[in-house]
């Protein structure tokens, strides 16, 4: 069975790692919190989370946390030799600058998210972007309310795929006296109850409207998806993977 260490595992994410991990063990867990246990694994300060990759002879990290601590794990990870994937968002440009760093000396994944559906939606998006190249596009997000970052990390994902087909200029939350122009899109993020993750592009032109959306149901879904990479990671050589590479595997 692959070892795995979850980071964040006092999270949201990090429980339903746990939960969701029957064809691997998980072996030890991050978290900055005073707890000694969760479901059973242990936790560690991630300040110490180079000497516990050894202790625990973990094959795989699995990160849901926060960027900073992303960071600290993923430098661990390289003292310690260990491949880790990475589901945390909201990293800036420095933070992902420190990422491909890391994937210098450890196979390192990282992917905004991890259903298989937001995949299939991300092709969608680039077909229809690169087919109705005039419409006006708008792109919404929707989470519950304990999110931090916005917009999500897989509405910049969409985005990143909308913009190698057409130039468009983002535009967050308009608001006041605002007219449209034709190169811009809209992105808007809401935040309420426990809404698990809703992604929606709508491309409106020639009198119709096309919406490609996706909706994730239960975080067990992103899990499933996180421990599919890290058991698919494990052995790889370093380097810069993403969960397509899992897929399309
Ligand atoms: N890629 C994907 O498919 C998905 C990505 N996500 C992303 O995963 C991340 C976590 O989401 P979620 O579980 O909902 O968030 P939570 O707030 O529920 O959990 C965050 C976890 O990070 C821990 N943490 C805080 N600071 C540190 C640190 N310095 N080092 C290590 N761990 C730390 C927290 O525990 P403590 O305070 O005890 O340290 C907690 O366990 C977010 O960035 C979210 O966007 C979420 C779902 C799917
Ligand atoms: O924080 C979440 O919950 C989620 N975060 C990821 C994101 O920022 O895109 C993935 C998913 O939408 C759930």
């Amino acid at each position: 069975m692959t070892r795995v260490a979850v980071n964040g595992v006092t999270g949201q994410m990090g429980g339903a790692v746990v939960e969701a991990a029957t064809d691997s063990e998980v072996v030890v867990g991050f978290a900055t919190s005073e707890t000694d246990a969760v479901d059973g694994v242990p936790i560690v300060d991630p300040a110490d989370a180079a000497e516990a990759l050894r202790e625990y002879d973990v094959d795989v990290v699995v990160d849901f946390a926060v960027p900073e601590g992303a960071l600290t794990v993923a430098e661990a990870c390289v003292e310690a030799g260990v491949p880790m994937v990475v589901g945390t968002t909201g990293f800036d440009d420095d933070g992902l600058a420190r990422l491909r760093n890391a994937s210098d000396e450890i196979p390192l994944l990282k992917a905004t998210n991890f259903s298989q559906g937001i995949q299939v939606l991300q092709r969608l998006v680039s077909e229809a972007v690169a087919t109705l190249d005039d419409y006006d596009l708008e792109l919404m997000e929707t989470h519950h309310n304990r999110k931090v970052d916005a917009p999500s990390g897989t509405a910049n994902s969409i985005l990143d795929v909308i913009q190698e087909e057409r130039d468009v200029e983002p535009v967050y939350g308009r608001e006041g006296h605002a007219p449209r122009d034709d190169d811009e899109i809209g992105v808007f993020a809401r935040r309420a109850g426990d809404i698990r993750g809703e992604h929606e592009l709508v491309l409106a032109g020639n009198d119709e409207v096309l919406s490609l959306s996706h909706r994730a149901e239960d975080r067990g879904v992103f899990a499933a998806g996180a421990l599919d990479a890290a058991t698919w990671l494990v052995g790889r050589d370093a380097g810069w993977y993403e969960f397509g590479d899992v897929v399309d595997a």
